[in-house]
């Protein structure tokens, strides 16, 4: 799988090298060839002209009448033959052929991810699709322009996976962006259009759909005579006003998540429209802080509280940029698409809902990561033993996790794992800082972090009581521009209520309204 992270899409890159390579050795071999056949007839018509000047005279001299009967007789076979002995085309084809089982290729799965990945950032950013199409991300140009194709390939995958809402406005733009150029007046382009029309007739976008039956029967009115019916159908149903077709079909289903309050709050915390009042803000602070009193205590972390109850902390600069580059380095042949559990069938899936790859290490696997467990345990003073492995994990572009609990269901069945217990504390180490988007959201508080590279974000997910604190729900907003590095530390329950003992009362009762927020 490639489209969920950004080492992934390396792999089609250099896939995509080779290819143009082997359509380039293809090239270079046809020209060649076309280049002596040129020369050949470029010789045979200069001794045309010199015959032309005197037919009689030119026939008369032996040697003429010698060459033109030696060419017929031979050359032109030869000619023929060398024709037909041409193997670039085989070569080509056969080369192709072998790259196809050896190369990686993105599946279907893949096309179904990046065009997922799309609707995502459009909706999360609401960034504008002919903006968007521009190869524009805020106002900043970042990548090449999408053609009228392009734009029509996007909103007819969108149509197969009945997207009908987000179909429409590819599709318009893949039509302002034909209206721009000149439309062309090759067959297969006429072809391609009339496929394009038949969609947008079934959306129910009737002008667009006459637009080019008028345009294709302009200029091929002798050929395409069967398109003259649906013309004065379209007709019709434009002047009666008729209302009908896929885009008017645009309810989505009532027990989808992502059209639920929770859901249109995580976005707008992604795009910062939602911040911490400035009265939540007011007792936030920064301060150094050097460890538990082992034998690191020198290290002075630079700490910075985002919020208070529930307490969650930034420490900046805690590994080195270099440090983070080798955890990726590490991490990187090892990704693999990231799974969630599925409570329904207590296994872990891969589901739309987390794009990522990951892969999970033994802290004593690497020196850096050995460090990593140290920090972790001088700045929040649990015991690391009873940590699960380390999780690399990265994202690409529109990769993203929904809003979720890291702590495990109360349903959870604790009897076939190692650690019994609940996940008391999540901390996420940043090894990449992201271009645009990726932040960590918590919709409730509302907050959102900003990945920066060498920092760490650190919360307990678990009330004192052992309770889930639901307020510290999160998500990793989808990356808009960059490649996203994280490293997951999860601390369990166990053996830890030295250090975070409970009180006397239960102490969850302050996040149960967040338990099933609607
Ligand atoms: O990537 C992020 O910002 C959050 C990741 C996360 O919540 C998780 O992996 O559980
Ligand atoms: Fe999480």
């Amino acid at each position: 799988e490639f489209f969920s992270s950004t080492s992934g899409l390396e792999q089609l890159l250099r896939t995509e090298l080779i290819l143009m390579t082997q359509l380039q050795i293809y090239v270079n071999e046809i020209r060649e060839h076309a280049d002596i056949l040129q020369a050949e007839i470029n010789e045979i018509k200069s001794e045309h002209l010199t015959a032309a000047n005197s037919i009689e005279s030119y026939l008369n001299n032996p040697v003429n009448a010698f060459r033109l009967i030696k060419r017929l007789h031979t050359d032109w076979e030869t000619l023929e033959e060398s024709v037909e002995s041409e193997r670039s085309r085989t070569n080509y084809l056969e080369a192709m052929a072998s790259h196809r089982q050896n190369l990686s290729f993105p599946t279907m799965e893949d096309f179904v991810g990046t065009t997922l990945a799309m609707t995502r950032l459009q909706q999360t950013y609401q960034l504008d699709v002919g903006e968007l199409a521009s190869g524009m991300l805020n106002g900043v140009k970042y990548g090449a322009a999408m053609s009228w194709q392009d734009c029509f390939v996007l909103g007819q995958h969108l149509y197969t996976m009945r997207d009908f809402n987000n179909t429409v406005p590819w599709l318009e733009q893949s039509m302002r962006l034909l209206a721009k150029q000149s439309y062309s007046q090759e067959p297969v382009s006429l072809d391609f259009m009339e496929t394009v029309m038949g969609y947008h007739e079934s959306m129910g976008d009737y002008q667009n759909a006459l637009n080019l039956i008028n345009h294709v029967l302009t200029v091929q009115p002798e050929q395409r005579l069967h398109l003259l019916e649906t013309r004065t159908h379209l007709e019709q149903l434009i002047s009666d006003g008729v209302k009908r077709g896929l885009m008017h079909e645009v309810a989505r289903s009532p027990d989808d998540y992502h059209i639920t309050r929770e859901y249109l709050i995580y976005q707008q915390v992604c795009r910062e429209e939602l911040k911490p009042t400035a009265a939540a803000q007011r007792d936030l602070h920064c301060r150094f802080y050097s460890g538990h009193g082992q034998r690191l205590t020198y290290l002075r972390y630079k700490l910075e509280v985002l919020h208070l109850d529930p307490y969650i902390i930034q420490v900046h600069e805690v590994i080195s940029a270099p440090e983070t580059v080798e955890l990726q380095h590490v991490a990187r042949p090892e990704l693999q698409r990231s799974q969630v559990y599925s409570p329904t069938n207590n296994q872990q899936i891969s589901a739309n809902f987390r794009t990522s790859q990951g892969t999970t290490f033994q802290y004593e696997e690497h020196p850096i990561m050995k460090r990593l467990s140290q920090h972790m345990t001088m700045l929040s003073g649990l015991d690391m033993r009873f940590a699960e492995p380390l999780q690399i994990a990265n994202y690409g572009i529109g990769g993203h996790y929904e809003p979720h609990m890291d702590s495990l269901p109360d349903s959870f069945d604790y009897s076939s794992t190692p650690y019994k217990t609940n996940r008391l504390a999540t901390g996420i180490f940043y090894l990449s800082n992201v271009e645009a988007g990726g932040g960590t959201a918590f919709p409730f508080l509302p907050l959102l972090v900003t990945p920066e590279q060498g920092s760490l974000l650190f919360w307990h997910n678990l009330h004192r009581s052992g309770d889930a604190d639901y307020r510290t729900k999160h998500a990793a907003c989808p990356v808009l521009q960059g490649s996203k590095w994280i490293a997951n530390v999860w601390i369990r329950l166990r053996n830890q209520d030295h250090v975070r003992p409970c009180e006397l009362q239960r102490d969850h009762e302050i996040s149960l309204p967040y338990m099933d927020f609607k």
